[in-house]
């Protein structure tokens, strides 16, 4: 059996890394970056953590501060336009998940000719055409981003959250620094939190995980699965007294591997329901990814017993001679007190109407089953076993 290992040239981690911004693109033989980032990240000045230490370096960044949360083609053809209207040879994505995004989209369409749309790359299309190179510096520690062969975008043209993948999308490099952290507020930690622990999980029991993605998804379990409290009390803490900064670290590197894991072994069940929450009532992704994630990983719990018992183990909620069915069954115990402790709501409480929701279950159904993500499920659902899990999870 062949297995393919992606992943970026250059990681850089550890705290104050952001500093050695100039050095990487040294090493990578660039020295015009745009930078992509989101509105708060400018006006906070916290984008001035990447252009400093460039300008230092001699470097002019040009800045593109337009980037929105479900980043749409729209702010991605304005950004190309930002770019082409500069001499630039690359794209630095500062940010969470959506300016990272943002910069991974640009940098497939930048490559294309004048005219293309974003749309012509998602799946199964592809995203393997030369693209400009990206530098990720995230400051979420959950996506994985910077270290995924995928982008998301929305198409504005029917609210679909486009799933966009190949090694267009995949960064040259990435710097992921836990201080850029230290700001994200409590709820933002938690979501972006729980993302991470998704694709480890998803990716460890998905029908296309393989050696590579098992040792991968593996470390981001083990660190993660000890540390997300821990960060959302620091983050509950806002910065009075002492920074938990053994947890801030281990969550952003979590997250990082967490993100190969899943850029090797995609992600499932979960995954494809959320995208459709996402694009339909604007919850953010972690988010959606938490309400779903005890009920789905019941559903699948049978039709993969021996992972789902291992992620226990290795996330410490069950005993290592505690046989299968009852470790897998802390797992679902876990995860239901992980959303209590991290005050995840239901769709109804997160205050979604029960006409809404109950109108548009057969459309997400069918989005989540477009998305492809379900069939890596270990148990492969139907649209109406999608419809029930939906139904489930909505009180
Ligand atoms: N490409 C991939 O592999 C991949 C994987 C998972 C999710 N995603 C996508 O990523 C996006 C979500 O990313 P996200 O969860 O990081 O959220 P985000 O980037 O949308 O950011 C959420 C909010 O947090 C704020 N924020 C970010 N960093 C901050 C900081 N250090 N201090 C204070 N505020 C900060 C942002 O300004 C924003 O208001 C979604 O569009 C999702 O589809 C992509
Ligand atoms: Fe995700």
């Amino acid at each position: 059996m062949t297995v393919t290992l992606l992943a970026p040239r250059l990681i850089l981690s550890g705290g104050g890394s952001v500093s050695k911004v100039a050095e990487v693109l040294a090493q990578l033989g660039l020295s015009r970056p745009l930078v992509v980032t989101d509105p708060w990240m400018a006006s906070s000045g916290t984008v001035e953590r990447c252009l400093e230490p460039l300008r230092a370096a001699g470097i002019t960044p040009g800045l593109f501060h337009e980037t929105v949360p479900d980043p749409t083609d729209e702010v991605v053809a304005a950004g190309v336009r930002a770019f082409r209207a500069g001499d630039y040879d690359c794209l630095i994505g500062f940010g969470g998940g959506s300016p990272m995004d943002t910069a991974k989209a640009m940098a497939i369409l930048a490559a294309a000719p004048e005219g293309v749309h974003i749309r012509a790359f998602k799946v199964p299309a592809g995203a393997n055409n030369g693209a400009v190179p990206v530098i990720c510096i995230p400051t979420t520690a959950g996506t994985g981003s910077e270290a995924t062969r995928f982008t998301v975008i929305t198409d504005t043209a029917n609210d679909e959250k486009m799933l966009i993948a190949g090694l267009g999308a995949l960064p040259l490099a990435a710097i992921v620094d836990h201080q850029l952290t230290w700001t994200v507020p409590p709820r933002t930690v938690a979501d972006t939190g729980v993302d991470s622990l998704t694709h480890a999980l998803e990716a460890f029991v998905s029908r296309k995980a393989n050696p590579f993605s098992d040792d991968y998804a593996r470390l981001a379990m083990r660190l993660i699965a000890p540390n997300l409290r821990r960060a959302y009390a620091d983050a509950q803490n806002g910065g009075g007294g002492a920074r938990d900064e053994e947890a801030r670290e281990a969550m952003m590197r979590g997250a990082m591997l967490a993100g190969l894991a899943f850029s090797n072994a995609s992600v499932a069940l979960v995954h494809g329901m959320s995208r459709p929450i996402g694009a339909h009532f604007h919850v953010p992704h972690g988010l959606s990814n938490a309400m779903l994630l005890p009920a789905v990983t019941r559903f699948g719990l049978q039709s993969a017993l021996p992972r789902y018992a291992e992620a226990a183990r290795i996330m410490g909620v069950a005993g290592e001679g505690e046989g299968d069915q009852s470790a897998a069954a802390r797992l679902v115990e876990e995860l239901e007190a992980l959303n209590r402790d991290l005050s995840v709501p239901s769709p109804a409480s997160h205050g979604i109407a029960a006409d809404r929701w109950d109108g548009l279950l057969e459309t997400m159904a069918a989005q989540a089953l477009a998305s492809g993500s379900p069939a890596n499920n270990p148990r492969v659902p139907d649209a109406g076993e999608i419809v029930a899990l939906y139904r489930e999870v909505y009180a």
